[in-house]
């Protein structure tokens, strides 16, 4: 008897995803490590930023007393290398030679660039300044952050700058959402690994490479992507297996109505079936549950339906995981070529996308058939063709995902 299944909308299928609570787990791992990890609290300034009035130039400091009648000698007390200090103070017509970057003398109010400077003839410890600057060329301490002052917020994702701010103040470690553990699992008896021969009625498994990628890209782990034939018993091994050690299992193919798709009747024996029929194409039969606490995407195996279903529902998922947005942008995006066919479900495409005058446009790139591969690569953006009677009007104004890593 086939089991009729309850189709949902492709925005009711995201809400009941929204509404999943996720665990708030915080790590601590080395700063080396967390590029584009994201911030579980709030990073503050340890102490002043600078901590130490810093020179600007290499160049002579000077006192604020000693700062007219240019030209004029100075006696050359000391040369301050960046990284050392100056115990003491100036004197009345003394100076420092100083280097970009280096501590500047207490009592010194400017540092004159070399440029502005000559050596005096027969006089090594002299040097005459010719004239006075109007900048004090000296950066002060806390000038850039004062000790407490925010310098990136909790739920920002880190990057080589914000790395590199924190590394500034000493830091070597950094607390971060924890990234989901996923495991990947296509099925199907006709499927080859790369490497094995071609062989009649096979085809090789390009989802699974497929989904690794696109999982990784996301900001979370892939623990293993393993390949097996249709076989139940040994389907729920392995997901047995996989459920202790992951958070999230994302399978491929076996999940429609025929006598091999053991993964549609493993949704609906699990703890929560979240949708199992979706009212859209592709990928109307994007399956997702939960089962012993592991969330479970079952995806089409058609590779243009399960690289749809993992961008309209897997990577926001993914990506509220670490509390970040989604990376795909949703606008809306006008026609640009009439989509000719009429259909009685909601339809997302894989299209290409074009910024004209300030207006996104969007047309079909390729094919839009659920099985076809071909487009993926130049796929920019998902749109969707809501289901009518008649096409859509050119230049009509669709709902659009422009997608990331394009
Ligand atoms: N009687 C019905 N048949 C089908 C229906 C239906 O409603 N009634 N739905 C069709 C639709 S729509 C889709 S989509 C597919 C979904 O099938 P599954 O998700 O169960 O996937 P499979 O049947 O295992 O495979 C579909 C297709 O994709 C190829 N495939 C599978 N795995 C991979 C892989 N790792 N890499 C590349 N290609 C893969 C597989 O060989 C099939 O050609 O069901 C329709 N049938
Ligand atoms: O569900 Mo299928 O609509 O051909 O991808």
């Amino acid at each position: 008897m086939l089991e009729r299944r309850k189709p949902i909308t492709l925005e009711e299928a995201q809400a009941k995803l929204v509404a999943l609570k996720l665990p708030q787990q915080v790590e601590t791992i080395a700063i080396s490590d967390a590029n584009h990890r994201v911030l579980a609290e709030d990073a503050l300034a340890a102490y002043d930023y600078p901590n130490f009035r810093r020179s600007g130039y290499d160049g002579y400091a000077i006192r604020d007393a000693d700062d007219h009648d240019f030209p004029k000698n100075f006696h050359v007390v000391g040369e301050i290398q960046a990284g050392a200090t100056f115990d003491g103070d100036l004197g009345e017509n003394e100076t420092a030679r100083i280097m970009t970057g280096a501590f500047v003398p207490d009592n010194a109010a400017k540092v004159i660039m070399l440029e502005q400077t000559r050596s005096v003839p027969d006089q090594p410890d002299a040097v005459k300044i010719m004239v006075s600057q109007d900048r004090d060329n000296i950066t002060p301490a806390g000038s850039e952050f004062k000790a407490g002052a925010l310098l990136i917020a909790a739920g920002t994702e880190l990057n080589p700058g914000g790395l590199s701010l924190l590394t500034a103040f000493g830091a070597t470690e950094v607390n971060v959402y924890r990234q989901p553990r996923v495991a990947i699992v296509t099925t199907g008896t006709e499927l080859l690994q790369s490497g094995d021969a071609p062989q009649p009625g096979k085809i090789f498994n390009s989802n699974g490479p497929l989904i690794a990628n696109l999982v990784a890209e996301s900001g979370a782990i892939v623990t293993e992507t393993i390949q097996l034939i249709d076989d139940f018993e040994l389907l729920q091994t392995n997901l047995e297996r996989l459920k202790k050690t992951n958070d999230l299992i994302i399978t491929d193919g076996g999940v429609s109505v025929g006598d091999f798709d053991y993964l549609a009747t493993t949704a609906r024996d699990s703890d929560q079936l979240l949708f199992n029929k979706l009212k859209m194409r592709p990928g109307s039969v994007t399956t997702a549950f939960v089962d012993d606490d592991t969330l479970i995407f079952a995806l089409s195996g058609n590779p243009g339906a399960c690289y749809t279903g993992f961008y309209l529902f897997t990577e926001p998922l993914l990506r509220r995981w670490v509390h970040q947005p989604s990376r795909s942008q949703k606008v809306s995006a006008r026609l640009a070529r009439v989509y000719p066919k009429t259909n009685g479900y909601d339809k997302v495409l894989r299209g290409v996308y074009q910024l004209v005058d300030g207006h996104y446009q969007v047309q079909l790139n390729g094919s839009d058939v659920s099985g076809a591969l071909g487009n993926l690569q130049s796929t920019t953006c998902l749109f969707k063709i809501p289901h009518s009677h008649e096409p859509l009007p050119l230049h009509s104004e669709v709902e659009t995902w422009l997608l990331p890593f394009k």
